[in-house]
């Protein structure tokens, strides 16, 4: 079953329709169902059992892919997700090394290996690759989507912009719950996976395979910081800088700027004070042929 968001990535059915032909070419059988709303995709991925059909295919973006595990994860949970990357940032396919090519994607879709991941969670709610609270989920929460469906990944470098001026900037108190240890910062990230953003690779090891999260701690704040930290992602340097620090495990919690926004996989998901920890489900998710 093939779930299509025709507003990911400002509407690419002319890639999807490829996409399609490549499966058909490879003898797979399609059910094709269009998403009208934000939540149907979780819906749809809910609906689906083994007896309908082997795999759920998000044809979107991450926000789409969102809906499809928490889809999954209250319904049998035996169907594998699949996906055909056609959102904005597609962090899933950087994650997992798929390409955005149709003919690729189809191959993956029809002949990869099927692995299980696991997933996070936050105050219920499930996240694939990363969940944020502070100023990444400030973005988030502000930015101009009309804007992001015709400039894409510009949008959020215009709010962050604006929110680097705008925002208060409150003191995060995170708690890693295995340890016991607490750090202060101004932006929590809880990485699942090692990109962020799209291409950019945080965090070396560990990923969807692993038990564990790597909270991403930015303990600066104000514009000056807020752009060096880009700079330091976009080069790969991010978590070599004195003032970031990753902590391993695989339960946090996080307070301080009280009823400010959570995000996962790029939609506000909670508000603050949350607990973000590996997930007790996981899932299974189709893979790129090594
Ligand atoms: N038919 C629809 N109309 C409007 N919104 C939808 C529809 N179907 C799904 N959505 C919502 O669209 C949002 C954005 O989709 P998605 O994240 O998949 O694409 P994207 O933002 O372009 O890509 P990415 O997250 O990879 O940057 C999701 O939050 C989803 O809930």
């Amino acid at each position: 079953m093939v779930v299509f968001n025709p507003t990911a990535g400002g509407n690419r059915r002319r890639r999807l329709m490829k996409t399609l032909r490549h499966l058909d070419a490879h003898g797979c059988a399609v059910a094709l169902r269009e998403t009208a709303k934000p939540g149907d995709a979780e819906v749809f991925a809910m609906e689906a059992s083994a007896k309908d059909c082997d795999v759920v295919v998000i044809a979107g973006g991450d926000g789409t892919i969102n809906e499809a595990i928490n889809g999954i994860s209250r319904g049998t949970g035996e169907v594998a997700l699949g996906i055909i990357p056609l959102g904005t940032a597609n962090v899933l396919a950087h994650e997992i090394g798929l390409s955005i090519r149709p003919a690729k994607v189809a191959a993956a879709l029809a002949q990869g290996p099927i692995r299980r991941i696991h997933l996070g969670e936050a105050d219920g709610r499930k996240f694939m690759l990363m969940a944020g609270a502070g100023f990444d989920a400030e973005v988030v929460e502000h930015v101009n989507l009309k804007l992001k469906r015709v400039i894409g990944k510009g949008a959020y470098i215009l709010e962050m912009l604006r929110q680097a001026r705008a925002y208060g900037f409150p003191t995060l108190h995170v708690t890693a719950e295995d340890t016991g240890e607490t750090r202060q910062a101004a932006t929590a990230v809880a990485l699942n996976g090692r990109h962020y953003g799209g291409p950019y690779k945080v965090v070396g090891d560990g990923g969807l395979s692993a038990a564990s999260l790597d909270m991403v701690l930015l303990k600066r704040k104000g514009m000056f910081n807020v752009i060096r930290y880009a700079t330091g992602l976009a080069t790969g340097r991010l978590a070599r800088f004195s003032d970031v620090e990753v902590l391993r495990g695989s339960s946090f919690s996080i307070d301080g700027g009280n009823d400010e926004p959570v995000q996962g996989d790029g939609d506000i998901i909670a508000r603050l004070p949350t607990r973000m920890r590996v997930a007790e489900e996981t899932i299974e998710v189709v893979f790129p042929q090594a």
